[in-house]
């Protein structure tokens, strides 16, 4: 048998028995979250099966939580031969060891949640659950990366970025905006203008950014806290605004640099559509306006976070992060993740576990968001001068972060679930949207290519958009 098949083989059975313990683990905390556990008292057999006209949301849950059991055991079963059989690395040999190990402590610790054990087994199964997850993603990074290797050794030309670097211009060598020629017609030049501001707010990032916010405020109504539409729609409308002001900012900062990026060198101030003076003007009336939507119809607090997050991502990641240091992304994270605080802010009128919780999850998944867009666009990044990760350490390092953020997102969005108490709605989300998400980064190894990795990039949008509406479902229509 060739042994680079056999390798490959083992790859793809290693890659599904990692999908499958991510599932169990989505499955497990909702089970252990909902009335699910209280459909078997039992084990191994279920003598308090409900009849099949009785199944719920949460009896599919814990049935399925147990086919998930039996299923992932099989693979880590399987998986933990094929080491045996074929020359795996040792780290890999030893990692998944750890899970053949670890997943029969598992099965005893779930029976006896099952048949009553005491309450501290729950965090513990859900602990270890999380630690086999990890051991099996890990060796499944380097298996991958080894293969990666392998392939790549003396074939493969290097993946070309849709930036189309060795033929591309830099957009002008001048220091200056480039004057796109303006039209006669006073009709289409105020088209032009108004189009002009209207991108500098980014309004492609909204939709994700207020969702952010709404799943903030649902999480909020649990508290018992009611969720009035004017605090809603104020909100929202003093974000967006903020979203607006800081993408503005970042317009007028960037210009420059801009220029010299294909993929941004067609911004209006490059351009000189709009003096830049105007642009900032623009974005500091932006900001009044978001504080006094804020102030006057939600509360101090919320506004005061919104001002952080436009100072966040306007001077902390624009001017002192992204310019200079490889981590601008890990740290920017923290601006995206402020809206979750604020969403709770507007209800609560302070900040509370499961709002740091949701906010946990946008910080971890904002480089496994942005890397893959970053490795197709590393060419243009390295042209403005960004010391982005891919650009800094190589598209390999890069795709192995992408793959621990997204894992410790995916960890993170059941630890979400678990804190507060969310139930099928999410649990199903996000093992199907995980899955999704997760495979779509893995593909990125077999088919290295830059169209590839932006679709890792979109499905991180699908992921966080369906999480988000998912928790936003839960929290206020059917608890609401
Ligand atoms: C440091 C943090 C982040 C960086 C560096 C980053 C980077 C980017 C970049 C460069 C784009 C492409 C923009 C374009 O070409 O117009 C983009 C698109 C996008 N980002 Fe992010 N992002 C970050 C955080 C976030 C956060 C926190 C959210 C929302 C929760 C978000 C949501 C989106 C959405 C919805 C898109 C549009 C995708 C589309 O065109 O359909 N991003 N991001
Ligand atoms: C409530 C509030 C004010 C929140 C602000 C948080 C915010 C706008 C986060 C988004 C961060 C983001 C999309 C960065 C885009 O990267 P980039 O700027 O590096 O992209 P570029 O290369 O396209 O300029």
């Amino acid at each position: 048998m060739n042994e680079g098949l056999d390798r490959r083989r083992f790859a793809n059975l290693l890659a599904g028995t990692t999908i499958a313990a991510y599932v169990l683990v989505a499955l497990g905390t909702a089970v252990s979250t909902t009335d699910g556990a209280a459909t078997c008292t039992t084990w191994p057999n279920c003598s308090t099966d409900p009849t099949l006209g009785s199944l719920s949301g949460d009896h599919l849950l814990f049935w399925g939580h147990r086919v998930a059991a039996l299923v992932t055991g099989l693979l880590v079963a399987a998986s933990g031969l094929a080491t045996r059989r074929i020359d795996t690395d040792r780290r890999v040999t030893s990692l998944v060891g750890t899970a053949v190990v670890l997943f029969p402590v598992q099965v005893v610790l779930g029976a006896a949640i099952v048949v009553g054990g005491p309450a501290v087994t729950n965090r513990i199964h859900l602990a270890l659950a999380m630690v086999i997850f990890a051991c099996l993603l890990v060796a499944l990074v380097v298996t991958l990366e080894d293969s990666a290797r392998e392939e790549v050794a003396g074939s493969v030309a290097p993946d070309r970025s849709p930036t189309g670097s060795e033929t591309s211009t830099d957009g002008g060598s001048g220091d200056g905006p480039i004057r796109r020629d303006r039209p006669d017609d006073w009709l289409a030049r105020l088209r032009q203008t108004v189009g002009a501001y209207l991108t500098f707010t980014k309004p492609r990032l909204m939709w994700l950014l207020c969702l952010v916010a709404v799943a903030g405020m649902g999480l909020a109504t649990l508290t018992g806290a009611s969720l009035d539409a004017t605090t809603a729609i104020a909100t929202l409308a003093g974000g967006v605004l903020a979203i607006g002001a800081s993408g503005t900012f970042n317009h007028v900062y960037e210009r420059d640099r801009d220029r010299r990026m294909n993929r941004t060198a067609d911004r209006p101030l490059v351009h000189d559509l709009v003096p830049a003076r105007n642009a900032l003007a623009f974005g500091v009336a932006l900001v009044a306006a978001s504080m006094a939507v804020l102030v006057v119809w939600v509360n101090v607090l919320a506004a005061a976070l919104t001002f952080a997050a436009i100072g966040y991502y306007a001077v902390l990641y624009t001017v002192v992060l992204k310019p200079n240091t490889a981590w601008n992304t890990v740290l920017g994270g923290g601006a995206g993740a402020l809206p979750a605080l604020i969403g709770w802010a507007a209800v609560t009128g302070s900040v509370g576990l499961p709002a740091i919780a949701l906010a946990g999850v946008i910080f971890l998944w904002t480089p496994a968001h942005f890397y893959s867009l970053a490795i197709a666009y590393r060419d243009d990044y390295a042209r403005g001068g960004f010391p982005m990760y891919p650009v800094v350490e190589g598209v390999l390092a890069a795709r192995r972060h992408v793959m621990f953020y997204l894992g410790a997102t995916l960890l993170a969005t059941s630890v979400l679930g678990w804190l507060a108490g969310l139930g099928w709605v999410y649990a199903t989300t996000s093992v199907a949207l995980g899955a999704v998400f997760l495979r779509s980064v893995i593909r990125q190894y077999r088919v290295p290519t830059d169209e590839v990795a932006l679709r890792s990039f979109f499905a991180s949008n699908y992921y966080l958009g369906a999480i988000l509406l998912a928790i936003v479902v839960e929290t206020l229509v059917i608890a609401g």
